[in-house]
């Protein structure tokens, strides 16, 4: 069997004395395309940054190709480099398109200036923005601004392929975009899973939009009270007699999951 990207095992967290998550277990393997959805509140985004190193758990082990990541991101050399696509593009007001792209290469590679350009088109390119380099965010939309951190996360170095990203975290990349908007957003996601040795290849997405659930996701992962609760692909979603997850598909305001419990 192959080593797994990262293994949660037995991940608990707790703000104060509300218990977000309980022993939760989760394994991504490469290629894997998952969504991670459930109720507001319920840890999803907790879940995120706990694998990208951002938040450490109250208990529980996060394994990276098999190694025991100790402390947080900041700590020490992950044996995995991850990638995320945030809700808000996250990208800085005060940078050109282009130096947003190429960020972590004009601060952290050797390469020549004019050889990342070229990659920052290539990666502009590819998420259909090819001739924004020069722009500020403040002049794109708010769906070219999220492609524009598309972008970001698969820009790669090709002198240090070890030094670029494997896994993609997504957090909620169609939240607030209309739904033609969303659609590009999403087709985006499936094309770039298809690029050879591209960080997209592999991802966890958090997303409310059930649009995205079934055009981005080979298995859906149902998060609530601070456990993994059902896990299937799209089909078994749709048929599925889980009750949390018939309510979560159905959106009634009846059943177990309880309305403005959070
Ligand atoms: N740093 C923090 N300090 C205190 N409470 C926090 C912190 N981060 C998250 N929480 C709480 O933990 C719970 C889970 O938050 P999280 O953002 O992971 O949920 P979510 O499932 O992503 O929600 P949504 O779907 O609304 O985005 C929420 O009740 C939130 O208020």
């Amino acid at each position: 069997m192959t080593q797994p990207l990262i293994q949660l095992k037995g991940i608990s967290k707790a703000f104060g004395d509300k218990v977000i998550l309980n022993r939760v277990d989760l394994t991504i393997c490469k290629g894997d395309a998952l969504a991670v959805i459930g109720p507001s509140g319920t840890g999803k985004s907790t879940i995120l940054r706990i694998i990208a190193g951002l938040l450490e758990p109250d208990e529980g082990e996060v394994y990276l190709k098999g190694e025991r990541r100790q402390g947080l991101i900041e700590d020490g050399k992950d044996p995995i480099g991850i990638g995320m696509v945030f809700q808000q593009a996250a990208l800085f007001d005060s940078l050109t398109v282009d130096e947003n792209v190429g960020f972590r290469l004009y601060q952290n590679s050797k390469l020549p200036r004019d050889k990342i350009r070229k990659l920052v088109e290539d990666s502009l390119d590819r998420v259909g923005l090819g001739g924004t380099g020069k722009l500020y965010p403040s002049e794109l939309s708010g769906g070219m601004r999220k492609r524009v951190s598309f972008a970001r996360a698969i820009i790669a170095n090709p002198d240090n392929l070890a030094s670029n990203p494997e896994v993609l975290l997504y957090d909620e990349p169609t939240a607030g975009l209309d739904p033609i908007a969303s659609t590009v957003i999403e087709d985006l996601v499936r094309q770039l899973r298809c690029v050879e040795n591209s960080a997209a290849q592999t991802y966890l997405m958090v997303t409310h939009q059930d649009s995205t659930i079934r055009r981005t996701a080979d298995r859906i992962i149902f998060l609530h009270d601070g456990k993994v609760q059902w896990d299937g692909n799209v089909e078994e979603f749709d048929s599925t007699d889980n009750p949390l997850v018939r309510q979560f598909r159905t959106g009634s305001t009846s059943g177990p999951i309880q309305v403005g419990g959070n």
